[in-house]
């Protein structure tokens, strides 16, 4: 996998290079191209996982056209296609706004700021797996009762403009659902848009939200559009609301109460049209806890409240999942398709899945890598049946293995983040998929 960068500057290309390779891990070599032709001899050569694209070519343009032309012919690829950053010289939010609908992940002004640019190629690298994984799937399957009573509600809530909230445990399918929403709705049309409210800096959250204009405060070179206005049409995804801090919920609410928003250092409003659905993996008794989150907030966005079953409520889905996930990535990894045991089957539908349905799909995929015989057998899915293993005791850094120093870290992070998973991924330097990975490792 490699990441291109396509710029008719090349010292503005060899700029972005260097500061990417000195800031993200070496997995991910980084190669120039000037010229659009270029572009699809590099694809068939290896496969690329993220495109940084110039949006202008040809002397003395700065529509855009061409480099919107690119990204649609790259997206029409599917799957297949790499996750796309925008870069534009000129302060053009109309550009920028264009290349989010037509599919880009996210866009970058230049001038750059170096930090943004470099969490914004995180942000889109780690996004990279969840995205070829919406590509393959995925309904939301389940035959059990609790999934047919949610896949009827949501038929019947979809057609509506009333904001949902979606309740469930951590990897249950939350934003499945939100997808799913969106796609029986109206809006299937426009942008499916998710922001992790939990994993924005609080300095930047208004910014990111309601967008903000040239100069409105120090880093804001150029000015850039928020989630509110780049979903616009369509459905705005508020995952993990609970991790917004207090005074973000206050402006938040007002956002919604009055159907518009005032970025960062513009005198009017802006109207907006987006549906909101919001999901949190917190119970509802402690959503309920006006330290933790106002009341009229939750009232705003719990008009309907749709709540996704944990797995062990519903093991009769098992088999179901794991067919489907094995199959996918027997396919994926190109391996022969194999059945499982009767007693991998027995095993499986007894594991408690702490991590729910994520937890079941990393599982078959160890399965279908690490499998040696004609059946997957439990031990091929590398769970680990029994309760965590206890807490550390103090014992002198030197003699702790790597494994346990792992598990430490995790814990620390957890407990400094007060188990908020967003901001505890940030505390280590780690995605979120990245750190539920670990997380399923150690069984926390
Ligand atoms: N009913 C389902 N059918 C098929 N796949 C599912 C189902 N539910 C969840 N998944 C898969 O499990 C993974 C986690 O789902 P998703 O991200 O929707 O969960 P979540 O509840 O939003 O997680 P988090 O709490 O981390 O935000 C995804 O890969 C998704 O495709």
């Amino acid at each position: 996998m490699s990441m291109l960068i396509l710029d008719d500057d090349p010292d503005v290309g060899l700029a972005a290079k260097l500061l990417l390779q000195r800031r993200l891990p070496p997995t991910c070599p980084v190669r120039l191209l000037q010229r659009p032709a270029e572009l699809a001899a590099a694809l068939e050569a290896e496969p690329v996982e993220l495109l940084l694209l110039d949006m202008n070519f040809l002397p003395g343009r700065t529509d855009g056209a061409q480099g919107l032309a690119l990204l649609e012919q790259l997206l029409r690829r599917g799957a297949a296609a790499p996750v796309v950053i925008v870069m534009t010289a000129y302060a053009e939010v109309n550009l920028a706004v264009a290349a989010l609908k037509a599919g880009a992940f996210d866009f970058i002004t230049k001038p750059w700021d170096n930090a943004r640019l470099v969490a914004t190629v995180a942000a889109a690298l780690a996004s990279r797996r969840p995205a070829q994984a919406a590509a393959n799937a995925s309904a939301l399957l389940g035959e059990a009762r609790p999934m047919q009573e949610l896949r009827a509600l949501i038929q019947s809530v979809a057609p509506t403009e009333a904001n949902v909230l979606v309740l469930g445990e951590m990897g249950s399918g939350k934003e499945l659902v939100a997808r799913e929403l969106h796609l029986q709705s109206a809006r299937a049309a426009g942008t499916f848009l998710a922001v992790d409210l939990g994993a924005l800096a609080e300095s930047t959250l208004e910014s990111e939200l309601f967008g903000h204009k040239r100069g409105s405060f120090t880093d804001a070179r150029s000015e850039r559009p928020g989630r509110f206005q780049a979903a616009a049409g369509g459905t705005l995804f508020l995952d993990e609301v609970a991790n917004l801090p207090l005074a973000s919920q206050a402006k938040l609410l007002t956002a919604l109460e009055r159907r518009e928003v005032t970025p960062l250092g513009a005198d009017q409003p802006q109207a907006i049209d987006v549906r909101i659905v919001s999901a949190t993996n917190l119970d509802e008794a402690a959503l309920f806890d006006p330290q933790r989150f106002r009341a009229d907030l939750l009232y705003r966005l719990n008009t309907i409240v749709l709540r996704v079953p944990p797995l062990r409520e519903r093991r009769e889905d098992v088999p179901l999942l794991c067919q489907h996930y094995l199959s996918q990535y027997a396919a994926q990894y190109a391996k022969p398709p194999r059945h499982c045991s009767e007693a991998a089957l027995a095993a499986l539908r007894a594991h408690d899945w702490h991590g729910n349905v994520r937890a079941l799909r990393h599982a078959c995929e160890r399965a279908v890598i690490l499998a040696q015989g004609d059946r997957y057998e439990y031990a091929d899915f590398g769970l680990r049946a029994g309760p965590a293993p206890a807490s550390l005791e103090p014992a002198p850094a030197q003699h702790l293995t790597l494994h346990q120093r792992e598990r430490a870290a995790l814990d620390e992070a957890l407990r400094q983040a007060q188990g908020n998973i967003s901001q505890a991924a940030r505390l280590l330097g780690l995605s979120r998929a990245a750190l539920y990975r670990r997380m399923e490792k150690h069984e926390l």
